[in-house]
């Protein structure tokens, strides 16, 4: 019988503090995203969305503060963070003179995998992606790249699933088939899921809890209720309540 008081929460964040060069982006977020939520993350364009998810897979070393994914520190354990991580990369940055299966293969490998997952291969049929996956990253195009991206993300069935905007390009009947992937996976599974994102039809039907990075801090969360009232509510009344909270002065 498993004791779940001693599963480690998939992602916690520790007053992060990130800078390129002398200036600062990130300045002090800490939030924990436990075992099947969807958590998305907003705010205004150049706030530190993808500056925080780029701390969190281990591309850019924070100034202070820790990341832990499943209970491993980014920082001082990074092998055994990244096999509980499944981050999906930008499109371009996919290799581009390796084939889908090549990318997966390479993914699986590196989590320890025998074999492929089923459920990644299920997903890519349903994607319609099983017909690229001998294709090289070159000849795709931008919605199969993201979807090569999101099934990259999946592989070995990670604790923490990280993913930047990923439904841009997709067409809606796939985006709606990922979504209802990810709600699977968080209802049967022991994962968690973070999503940066400015799609706020996402957040209203899909997100457990939603924060807003303002100047390199959380400066408001939203819990599963009160996005269930503005779904409700209707009107675009989360998109007002986005809008008024990004307005305010927050630096001090
Ligand atoms: N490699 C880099 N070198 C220097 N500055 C960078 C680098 N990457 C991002 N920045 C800057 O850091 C800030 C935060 O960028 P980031 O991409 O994290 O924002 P974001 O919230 O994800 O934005 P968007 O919503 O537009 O995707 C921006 O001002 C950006 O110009």
């Amino acid at each position: 019988m498993s004791d779940k008081s001693l599963t480690p929460v998939p992602l916690e964040i520790r007053d992060v503090r990130a800078k390129y060069g002398k200036r600062e982006v990130l300045s002090g977020v800490s939030l924990q995203v436990p075992e099947g939520e969807w958590f998305c993350l907003l705010g205004p364009n150049g706030v530190g969305k993808s500056t925080l998810l780029r701390c969190i897979s281990g591309a850019l070393l924070p100034s202070a503060g820790d990341l832990l994914v499943a209970g491993h520190s980014v920082i001082s354990e990074p092998l055994a963070a990244k096999r509980h991580l499944g981050y999906a990369c930008a499109p371009e940055q996919l290799p581009q003179l390796l084939t889908g299966r090549q990318c997966l293969e390479v993914y699986a490998h590196a989590k320890g995998l025998q074999a492929m997952d089923e459920a990644v291969l299920t997903l890519a049929q349903e994607l319609r992606f099983d017909s690229y996956l001998d294709g090289f990253v070159d000849t795709y195009s931008l919605g199969t790249r993201q979807k090569l991206c999101i099934l990259l993300a999946l592989v070995g069935e990670p604790a923490l699933i990280v993913l930047d905007e990923a439904f841009n390009g997709l067409d809606p009947a796939s985006a709606l088939v990922v979504k209802h992937h990810l709600q699977q996976r968080l209802s049967s599974k022991q994962c968690a899921v973070l999503l940066a994102t400015h799609s706020l039809d996402i957040v209203e039907h899909y997100a457990d809890k939603a924060a807003l990075l303002i100047d390199g801090r959380i400066v408001r969360e939203w819990n599963e209720s009160e996005i269930a009232a503005y779904r409700v509510q209707g009107d675009s009344a989360m998109e007002t309540a986005l809008a008024a909270a990004s307005a305010q002065p927050f630096r001090d």
